[in-house]
């Protein structure tokens, strides 16, 4: 419960005030009901009463459902809001949360549990406050206003009423038991068949490519039985809740007629017509004593599946990045170098260190490449200078100072970083260039405008009518893998770096269009220190210097042709490219 109240806002909880009073005095005047039933059957079967009596009692009855009616709706109309602040609140919480995520905590979560979390399960938590709240309150204070009520009665109804409790306590208690496991795994089935289908969709082209519908389909099929097996145990069970209380309603009506027929043949004339007015009333309220004990039913039903959908929720919100800024930097003496003092770094789970005694330095306006066989940890060794991962041995510095001391937001301003797979968003080419701001006063049209020229993408741009305002669509599924990745370049020169960080970025560059952007690049950024991942040795030949990595470890540093004299590894690669004859001419 706990793990819902912490997120209630200071008008949820007026809201949740408000809600209570209302309940409490819907709960009153539904108590009322049973008094106005004696009165009027009081009036029915007493001589004397008039038929003005009646209308007037049967007023009174009428007016008290009215008024209950109408707070009946103010509490679903103020559970309602509360139920929309709480999603409003919780859902900024958990997008703030996973925003601030290193991609050790987004990789620990997963993508589909993260969307899950944000949106199912806080349906969950939403729902128990709508019913639960109305429920808990509710039942204890009808339970205990009706018990007060009728326990001034005869022993034997108490007796039975008392009975009649004790076996509803129990089912629902053997129906819990059974049930909360059940109820605890479908949210982490729903995970499951939530990246299923996640997995099917993006994948989809190679899923057809391969005939592969089958396996994909007996992957979810076999994730669509585990949810839909486990679901169905667990109504099965709470199935046998509704008759059972039902049963026992019934029953216990039975048992307070047949103990007031008893009481009522054995009494004297002149008493008889007041025990059967106990009786009438006496089994409104016992009744009400059973129903609101079926309320809580409803509680149990939905109660375990929210409690740990609201666990699943504060579990984001409450794990820490394992990235936290530093206190901010005022001012370096240098701008745009890079340094690695012994790096090495493993994985969160990992049983071996990925990158091993990486030490180099890159100084202002400096080209460095990083080459090497693939899995060898070059996209690694670049995710721990914007801070993806942070080392896990040994320093990185930026301008002569760690990279933890600065802010985020400090040391993001001073590179422009483009990812291996290119990554654009829905809106238009403007908007993805000028995405985000690096710290100055934003970014103008002549900004993009050059960040696109540099990158080799006016002519893209300029194919299109809207020109920058041509509608990219979401994953830029709209665009051709290069067109793409040249705007992503694009977006990363737009900023105006210190630094530029390209992993494999060129790979989906025709080989002139890697050479004219390098080129541009070259010219027109000439004060930016590049670090280039690549694979092709063209892209990196002309390098200030080419680190080559050989399993987490650095094999040779240099420039092209040292290399090609002292390091076999590179001499290997660059043989497999261009042939001995093509190395000599480079
Ligand atoms: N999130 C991760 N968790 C655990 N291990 C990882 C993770 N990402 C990468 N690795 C492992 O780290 C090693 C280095 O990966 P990395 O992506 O840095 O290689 P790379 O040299 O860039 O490869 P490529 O040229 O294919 O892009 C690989 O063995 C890979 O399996």
């Amino acid at each position: 419960m706990k793990s819902i109240l912490r997120h209630f806002t200071p008008r949820g909880w007026l809201a949740t005030v408000g809600a209570v009073v209302l309940i409490g005095v819907s709960v009153w005047l539904e108590l009322l009901m049973p008094d106005y039933t004696k009165e009027i059957t009081s009036l029915l079967i007493l001589p004397g009463s008039s038929i003005g009596d009646l209308l007037w009692a049967g007023g009174k009855m009428l007016l008290c459902a009215l008024a209950s009616l109408l707070v009946s709706v103010l509490v679903v109309a103020v559970t309602g809001y509360l139920a929309a602040d709480y999603s409003f609140n919780v859902r900024a919480k958990l997008y703030d949360a996973v925003e601030s995520f290193s991609m050790a905590e987004i990789n620990r979560f997963s993508t589909a549990s993260l969307i899950t979390r944000s949106t199912n399960d806080i349906t969950q938590v939403q729902t128990i406050i709508v019913f639960g709240l109305m429920m808990i309150v509710r039942a204890p204070l009808m339970a205990g206003l009706a018990i007060t009520k009728i326990t001034d009665k005869s022993a034997e109804w108490t007796f039975s009423a008392a009975i009649a409790v004790v076996i509803v306590i129990v089912v629902l208690g053997v129906c819990f038991i059974f049930a909360h496991p059940l109820f605890q795994r479908i949210q982490t089935l729903t995970d499951n068949i939530n990246r299923i289908t996640r997995e099917n969709l993006t994948g989809l082209r190679v899923v057809r490519a391969y005939n592969a519908e089958s396996y994909q389909k007996n992957k979810f099929e076999s994730a669509n039985a585990d949810i839909t097996n486990n679901n169905m145990k667990a109504h099965r069970i709470m199935s046998i809740m509704m008759p059972s209380m039902m049963l026992v309603m019934n029953g216990l009506s039975l048992i307070v007629y047949w103990i007031g027929a008893y009481l009522i043949e054995g009494a004297p004339l002149a008493g008889k017509a007041g025990l059967f007015l106990d009786m009438t009333v006496f089994s409104q309220y016992a009744l009400m004593v059973i129903m609101a004990f079926m309320m809580l039913n409803m509680i149990f039903i939905m109660g375990p599946r929210s409690m740990v959908a609201a666990k699943r929720i504060n579990e984001v919100i409450d794990t820490p990045s394992s990235i936290s800024d530093g206190k901010g930097v005022e001012h370096t003496d240098t701008e745009g170098e890079i340094e690695f003092r012994n790096v090495s770094f493993r994985y969160p789970d990992a049983s071996d260190d990925v990158l091993k005694e990486i030490s180099f330095k890159a100084k202002k306006g400096e080209t460095v490449a990083i080459i090497g066989s693939t899995g060898c940890g070059k996209s690694t060794l670049i995710n721990l200078i914007p801070r993806f991962y942070d080392a896990t041995g040994g320093e990185v510095l930026v301008d002569g100072v760690n990279i933890r001391e600065y802010t985020l937001e400090q040391l993001h301003n001073k590179i422009g970083y483009v990812p291996q797979r290119a990554v654009l968003f829905a809106g238009t080419i403007n908007t993805n260039v000028a995405m985000g701001d690096n710290g100055t006063a934003g970014y103008t049209q002549e900004d993009v405008a050059r960040a696109v020229r540099i990158a080799q993408a006016k002519d893209v741009v300029e194919n299109y009518p809207e020109g920058y305002e041509h509608p990219v669509a979401q994953g830029g599924s709209n665009l051709s893998g290069g067109q793409k990745q040249r705007i992503c370049i694009a977006r990363a020169v737009c900023r105006n770096p210190e630094i530029l960080i390209f992993d494999d970025s060129f790979s989906a560059l025709d080989y002139k269009t890697d050479r004219v952007l390098r080129e541009t690049l070259k010219k027109e950024t000439a004060g930016t220190t590049n670090i280039i991942v690549a694979q092709r040795i063209g892209t990196i030949k002309d390098a200030d210097q080419i680190i080559v990595l050989d399993e987490g470890r650095i094999a040779g540093i240099g420039k092209h042709k040292d290399l090609l004299d002292n390091c076999t590894i590179y001499r290997e690669i660059a043989l497999s490219q261009l042939g001995e004859e093509e190395l000599k001419n480079v």
